[in-house]
């Protein structure tokens, strides 16, 4: 569902080897994925709009209230602006326990912020046993997890959150994932997330802005922008779809969930789910370009498991002219497909034809 846009904003950084121009306009709530490669930008953004760093021709509006216009010579310091900023290590205060933290920024809560109690707060992260704990012997997840809590319990207008799991291993970040994914949820403020993780993308991202270069590329709902077919060259390895799924049953013996998607039923292994799904429950699934191949019938004499019927729509050459991206609507879902340039010529494709998407179900890991 589209949310009205609530942020409204301008940036202009000149350094010696970089400059961003970037113009924004952003949802006011869900998360918003701020993407791109190492020195994109990313952090240059969003340390903007924390006014952390202040830019000349540079503007800067949420909810209606003005927290930066140069040309009026107005600049709210970052102080003063509501927002919470949660950054790649936790910077809780050592001296204090994590009580004493949380309290801390409770204290500093705005008046008219939106109401996340301190219960409410804890228990949405899992950090009720940990009060009494010195933050300098919690793990690396607990400390993300108590830096979020804390942030929340400044009544944000504004979440930002730069690269929140990247320092820590990927038993971690599995640990405080299903706990953002939570915050997600509940949380009524748009939140922007940094990450050059197409994995955290997919599974929290509602609203995407991709960055290359210290331009703005693309900006909308992420579904949308991952299968659009004019940024496959820049998204790369990770140009795919995100597919939504109801799981539908349960293959015991061979441990695997059926899931009905729009365009048929999509086998994955049980095992690969993040926690255990019911009949019923939806799934969004990210399938990925290269696993995806091709056919013109329906091939039952491979170990392919999922055959998806579809219509080929637009195709991109990248790859220098040796691949192709073929775009594909499986009833109402789209699907990209990234083959050689020679299949595509052997099976013939063309705008309006329709072929059997394939794909392994060995390659839908840890979905998305
Ligand atoms: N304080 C600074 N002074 C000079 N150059 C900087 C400064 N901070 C960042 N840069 C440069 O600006 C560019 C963008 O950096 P930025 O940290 O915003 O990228 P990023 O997309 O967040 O990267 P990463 O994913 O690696 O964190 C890079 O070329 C970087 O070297």
């Amino acid at each position: 569902m589209s949310q009205p846009i609530a942020i409204h904003a301008r940036f202009s950084v000149q350094r010696d080897n970089f400059d961003l121009q970037a113009q924004l306009a952003l949802p006011g709530r869900g998360v918003t994925a701020l993407f791109g490669h190492s020195g994109s930008g990313k952090t240059t953004l969003l340390r903007a709009i924390a006014g952390l760093d202040r830019h000349p021709d540079s503007y800067m509006k949420i909810n209606g209230e003005l927290w930066q216009d140069e040309a009026a010579g107005v600049f709210v310091p970052p102080h003063r602006r509501a927002l919470g900023y949660v950054f790649q290590e936790a910077s809780l205060f050592p001296h204090l326990s994590v009580q004493g933290n949380l309290d801390f920024a409770r204290k500093r809560a705005r008046a008219d912020g939106s109401e996340l109690g301190m219960l409410q707060t804890l228990t949405l992260l899992g950090i009720n046993h940990l009060l009494d704990r010195r933050t300098t012997t919690l793990s690396g997840g607990e400390r993300q997890r108590v830096a979020i809590a804390r942030a929340l319990l400044a009544r944000p207008a504004l979440l930002l959150m730069d690269e929140p799991l990247a320092s820590l291993d990927s038993k971690r970040k599995e640990e405080v994932l299903p706990y953002l994914e939570r915050v997600h949820q509940e949380l009524d403020i748009p939140v922007l997330y940094v990450s050059h993780s197409m994995e955290e993308v997919a599974r929290l991202a509602d609203h995407m802005v991709l960055i290359e270069a210290g331009r703005v590329l693309a900006s909308g709902p992420a579904a949308e922008i991952l299968a659009r077919l004019d940024l496959s060259t820049a998204l790369g390895d990770d140009a795919g779809t995100l597919v939504d799924g109801v799981v539908e049953g349960f293959d015991e013996e061979y441990g695997l969930v059926r899931l009905r998607a729009a365009g048929g039923t999509i086998h994955i292994a049980r095992g690969a789910l993040r926690s255990p799904l019911s009949c019923g429950a939806t799934l969004r699934l990210r399938i990925l370009a290269r696993d995806v191949s091709l056919a013109l019938t329906p091939q039952t004499d491979g170990s392919i498991l999922n055959h998806l019927q579809a219509t080929v729509t637009t195709e991109r050459t990248v790859n220098e002219g040796a691949h192709v991206i073929v775009r594909l609507d499986a009833g109402g879902t789209p699907l990209l497909a990234r083959i050689t340039r020679r299949s595509r010529d052997q099976l013939g494709l063309t705008s309006g034809k329709v072929v059997w998407a394939q794909i392994k179900a060995a390659a839908l890991a840890s979905p998305p």
